[in-house]
Order: structure tokens, then C-alpha cells, then sequence
């Protein structure tokens, strides 16, 4: 099988997941280069994965298939004015910047294929999540390479419109932060209720492990494996309660329409 060259443009953490589950799902270290402004960065990313690391971005776009924008938004537009002149002909964009329309990306790069995705760091490990859309310049081979590229490292969604990259970015490019926050939360808790701190925070983060595949992997929804947990006037039940004494569901609500209001305000403040 030719696997597609892949160029990253930055090579910060988010291009480092994908990057490290690209190759553990087998792409040659040959077909990824990565682009970077700092040499330590360089360096480190270049004796992790074994793939050559750039200074220049049109440097590494050259001959690429696939060319991932894996920058910041703040600098994603000067980034784009820079590397336009030099985008391969027929290569398609993948952009994973939070918050940057496509619309903005065909006015700095011109008439190209581009995909806007939002992944999310268990990418590293092949259990990322992604969400999808593509620009009206995108063909049906290319939709399926992008499609390929991140469903190589997780679970890879389409989207019917642009506007639901915002609740993606609120649910699963954001979300395993929460997901460690509650680990960091339970961990200390336990540590308060008389447990040393590697004992609560393996406690913690194992458990976190065991509901998620429980909740992917059998047949029954997360409100009834709760419901399996939770004994009528159990110690469950007492915890439960004061979440949602706590307004538990409602900070969630507002937590992520939070992420959801700064994915769209980053599109106003720099997608112009
Ligand atoms: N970290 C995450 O969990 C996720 C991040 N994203 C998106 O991924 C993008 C990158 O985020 P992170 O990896 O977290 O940030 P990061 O700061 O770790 O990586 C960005 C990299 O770009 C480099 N860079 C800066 N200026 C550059 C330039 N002119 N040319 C080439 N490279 C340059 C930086 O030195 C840095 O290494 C952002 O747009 C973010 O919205 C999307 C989903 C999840
Ligand atoms: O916090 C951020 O802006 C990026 C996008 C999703 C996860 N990290």
C-alpha cells in the first residue's frame, strides 16, 4: 500500500499525537516530515518519532499529499499567507486549528482543497476522536484520505455543516481536559480520605479506563451502567446527590458552551 506523504506544519502537541499514532498504525517515518520554529522542539520531536523535523514550513510542504496545519489560530493566518505560494499542487489541506473557518483558510491559501478537523490528544494512543468537514473544493478521493488520516488514530465523524466543529471542539477536542481534571479532582480527594497519592491517583485513573470501555463496549447506555452502580440509599447515592446539589449537569452545560462561544470568537477575532 503507498501510504499519502503527510507534512505537518508545527509540531507542537497536537501534531505530536497524530503523529505518534500515524506511525504506531504503521505509516513509514519516511512519508511525515514536520515543520517547526524551535530547534528544541525540532529536536525533541525528531528523536521521539524518528521523522525528519524542518525549519522551513515550505521546505516540508514540498511533494506533500496531505499538508496538516497543526499551528496556533493566533499565527494560523500569517502561517497560510507565508506557505500559499508554496502548497503542492492538487495536496490537501487538513487544518486542525480551533476556531479558523474554512472560508478564512481559501482566502489566505487560495482555491484549495481543504478539510477542517478537530481532533483531540488520545490520538497519540489511536483512541482520538475527530470531527470532519470538508470544503466544497474537496473531492471524494481526498474526503477519504482525510478520512483515512484520522481514522489511522481514532474514531473519525463527518459533520453535515461547519457551525458543529464548535460543539465538537466543546465536546471532544477539549474534553479529555475534563476527563484529567476529574482524575486530578478524585485523586486528591482520595488523598484527603487517607490514601497516599499514588495509590489514589492509580485508583482514579484506572477507573476513569474501566467506565469508558464500559461505556463504549457493552450495549447499555452510561445513565444505566450508572443506575448498575448506584445501591438504593448506597454510598453511590450519597455521592451522586451532591453532585447534583452541586449543579453538577448544569456547570457541564456551561463549561462546554463556553469552549463552544471561544471556538466561534476565535473565528471572529482571526479568521478576518
Ligand atoms: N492540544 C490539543 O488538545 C488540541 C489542539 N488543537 C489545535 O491544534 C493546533 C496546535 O495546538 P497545540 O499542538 O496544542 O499547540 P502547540 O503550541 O503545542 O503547537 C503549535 C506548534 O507550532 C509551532 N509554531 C509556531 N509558529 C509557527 C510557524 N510560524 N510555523 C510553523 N510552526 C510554528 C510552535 O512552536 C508549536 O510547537 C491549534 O490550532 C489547536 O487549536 C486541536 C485539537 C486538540
Ligand atoms: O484549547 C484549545 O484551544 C485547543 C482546541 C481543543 C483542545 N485544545
Amino acid at each position: 500500500m503507498t501510504h499519502p506523504r503527510i507534512a505537518f506544519i508545527g509540531a507542537g502537541n497536537m501534531a505530536a499525537s497524530l503523529i505518534g499514532g500515524l506511525l504506531a498504525r504503521g505509516v513509514p517515518t519516511a512519508r511525515i516530515v514536520a515543520s517547526e520554529p524551535h530547534a528544541e522542539q525540532r529536536q525533541r520531536i525528531a528523536a521521539e518519532h524518528g521523522i525528519a523535523v524542518l525549519e522551513d514550513n515550505a521546505a516540508a510542504a514540498a511533494g506533500a499529499d496531505i499538508v496538516v496545519l497543526a499551528v496556533k489560530p493566533q499565527v494560523m493566518k500569517d502561517v497560510c499567507l507565508a506557505l500559499a505560494p508554496a502548497l503542492p499542487q492538487g495536496a490537501l489541506v487538513v487544518s486542525i486549528a480551533a476556531g479558523i473557518p474554512c472560508a478564512s483558510l481559501e482566502r489566505w491559501l487560495g482555491e484549495q482543497a481543504i478539510v477542517r478537523c478537530m481532533p483531540n490528544t488520545p490520538s497519540l494512543l489511536r483512541e482520538g476522536a475527530s470531527g470532519l468537514y470538508a470544503n466544497a473544493r474537496t473531492s471524494a478521493a481526498q474526503r477519504e484520505q482525510a478520512g483515512e488520516l484520522l481514522g489511522a488514530v481514532g474514531l473519525a465523524l463527518w459533520l453535515d455543516e461547519e457551525a458543529q466543529i464548535d460543539a465538537v471542539t466543546a465536546v471532544s477536542g477539549s474534553g479529555p481536559a475534563y476527563f484529567f481534571l476529574l482524575m486530578e479532582a478524585m485523586s486528591a480527594a482520595g488523598q484527603r480520605l487517607g490514601l497516599d497519592a499514588a495509590t489514589a491517583s492509580l485508583l482514579a485513573r484506572q477507573t476513569a479506563l474501566g467506565a469508558a470501555r464500559m461505556a463504549l463496549e457493552s450495549d447499555v447506555d452510561p445513565a444505566e451502567l450508572r443506575r448498575r452502580v448506584t445501591s438504593p440509599k448506597g454510598t453511590t447515592e450519597a455521592a451522586i446527590n451532591a453532585f447534583q446539589a452541586g449543579g453538577f449537569e448544569a456547570l457541564v452545560d456551561q463549561a462546554l458552551h463556553a469552549a463552544a462561544h471561544r471556538s466561534a470568537q476565535l473565528a471572529e477575532q482571526l479568521g478576518q
